[in-house]
C-alpha cells in the first residue's frame, strides 16, 4: 500500500526488486455452461499474466463479470485453471497433495465483501477467529495457546479484550470486518485475496478498516490482492493496478503510472468516469457506448473493439499482446492503438463531456 494524506501508515513494504512470491502465467479458465439447448464455453480467464511481491497490494479493477473473482478464487485453489501455471515461492500448488497441500493453503486466505454475511451468528468473535485451526490442528494445539493467540489477533485488528465472548450482532460493521480480518490472519497467510472489502461499510469506517490493512501489511509483510468496483478506493490503496475487461488483462502497472495515464482506451475510460478522479485533473468523462459483450461470444481480436472508438480493421484481426510504455517498462497494454500523452479528442456520439 501507498502513503496518501489520509493514512496513517507509510510507504509500503513491496520490495520491487526481490523474487515475485507469486507468479501467474497463461492463466485461463473456463465454464461449460448450458445455453440453446446446447452446452458451450464460457471464458472467465483468457491468458491472465502477472507477479505479485512480498507486501505489495495489487489492486484489480474491471466491470463486473470480468473475471476478478473467477481469478481470486483460482489463486485460492477453488478453481482449478484449465491451463497456465501459477508458481507461489517456485511451487505450483495445484500439482500439491496430502499433508503439503493443507500446508499451502494456509499461505493465502481471504476477507470477503460483506461483513455480515460472512461471519456464523451463532459463533463469538473467539469461535471465528480461531475456526480455521480446527483444520490446521498442530498450529496451536492447547486450548490455552489458542486463547492467548485469538486474543493477540483481536487485539492486532483494533478490537478489545472480552470481545472474543461476544457474538457478530453485537459489534458494528466495521468491528465484524474487522473479525474477519482477524480471521484470514490467523494461519499467517503471505497473501490476502481482499475481495470488496469496505464497500459495504459506512465511508467514514472505510478509511479505517483501509488504515488497518495498511498498517498491518507494515507489520507483518502480507501481500494484498485488492478487489474493488471503486477506483478511488483502489489508487488509495495499491502499489499496482491491473485492469480486467471480458477475462482479459487490458492494462498493468504502477497504479500512480496507470491512474495519471491510462494507456488502454477501456482503463481511460472507466478511470475518467470515476468522479473523485476526475476533480483530481483528468480531464473529460468518457462514456462507454454499446453493452459488455456476453463472454459466451466474445469478439474477434481485441475484445474491447466493439465499444473502442480507436478501433480499426487491425483490431478486429488479430489479438493484442501487452506492450510496454516506452518510458515506464512495468507500464503494459494490451493495444494497437493506446491513449495519446496529451487529452485526446473522443469522438462525438460517444459521449464526452
Ligand atoms: N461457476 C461458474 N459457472 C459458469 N459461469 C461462471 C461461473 N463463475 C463465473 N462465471 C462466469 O464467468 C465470468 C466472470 O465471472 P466473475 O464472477 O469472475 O466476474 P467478476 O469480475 O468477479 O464479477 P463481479 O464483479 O460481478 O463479482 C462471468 O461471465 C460469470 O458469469
Amino acid at each position: 500500500m501507498t502513503h496518501t494524506a489520509d493514512t496513517a501508515g507509510t510507504a509500503g513494504t513491496a520490495d520491487p526488486s526481490g523474487e515475485p512470491l507469486l507468479q501467474v502465467r497463461d492463466l485461463t479458465k473456463t465454464f461449460p455452461v448450458r445455453s440453446g439447448g446446447r452446452t458451450r464455453q464460457l471464458r472467465a480467464l483468457g491468458g491472465i499474466s502477472f507477479d505479485l511481491r512480498r507486501g505489495e497490494t495489487l489492486g484489480l479493477v474491471g466491470e463486473s463479470g470480468c473475471g476478478k473473482s473467477t481469478l481470486a478464487r483460482t489463486l485460492l485453489m477453488l478453481e482449478r485453471p484449465d491451463s497456465g501455471t501459477v508458481r507461489f515461492d517456485g511451487v505450483d500448488p495445484f500439482t500439491l497433495r496430502g499433508a503439503r497441500l493443507l500446508q499451502w493453503r494456509r499461505r493465502v486466505q481471504m476477507v470477503f465483501q460483506d461483513p455480515f454475511a460472512s461471519l456464523n451468528a451463532r459463533m463469538t468473535a473467539g469461535d471465528i477467529v480461531s475456526e480455521p485451526w480446527r483444520t490446521h490442528k498442530d498450529l496451536f494445539p492447547s486450548a490455552k495457546e489458542r486463547g492467548a493467540r485469538v486474543r493477540e489477533l483481536l487485539g492486532l485488528v483494533g478490537l478489545r479484550a472480552g470481545d472474543e465472548h461476544r457474538y457478530p450482532q453485537e459489534f458494528s460493521g466495521g468491528q465484524r470486518q474487522r473479525i474477519g480480518i482477524a480471521r484470514a490472519l490467523a494461519l499467517d497467510p503471505d497473501v490476502i485475496v481482499c475481495d470488496e472489502p469496505v464497500s459495504a461499510l459506512d465511508l467514514s469506517v472505510q478509511a479505517q478498516v483501509l488504515n488497518l490493512l495498511n498498517d498491518l501489511q507494515r507489520q507483518l509483510g502480507v501481500s494484498y490482492v485488492f478487489i474493488s468496483h471503486d477506483l478511488s478506493v483502489v489508487r488509495h490503496v495499491a502499489d499496482r493496478v491491473m485492469v480486467m475487461y471480458l477475462g482479459g488483462i487490458v492494462e498493468q502497472g504502477g497504479t500512480e503510472a496507470v491512474f495519471g495515464r491510462a494507456l488502454h482506451p477501456y482503463s481511460a475510460a472507466l478511470m475518467s468516469a470515476a468522479p473523485s478522479l476526475d476533480e483530481a485533473g483528468r480531464g473529460r468523462q468518457i462514456i462507454l457506448e454499446g453493452e459488455l459483450p456476453s463472454p459466451l461470444s466474445p469478439p474477434s481480436g481485441c475484445r474491447f473493439r466493439t465499444r473502442c472508438w480507436k478501433a480499426t480493421d487491425e483490431c478486429a484481426a488479430a489479438s493484442p499482446e501487452p506492450a510496454p510504455d516506452p518510458e515506464d517498462g512495468g507500464h503494459t497494454a494490451a493495444c494497437f492503438h493506446p491513449m495519446g500523452k496529451e487529452a485526446e479528442p473522443v469522438p462525438a456520439g460517444r459521449g464526452a463531456r
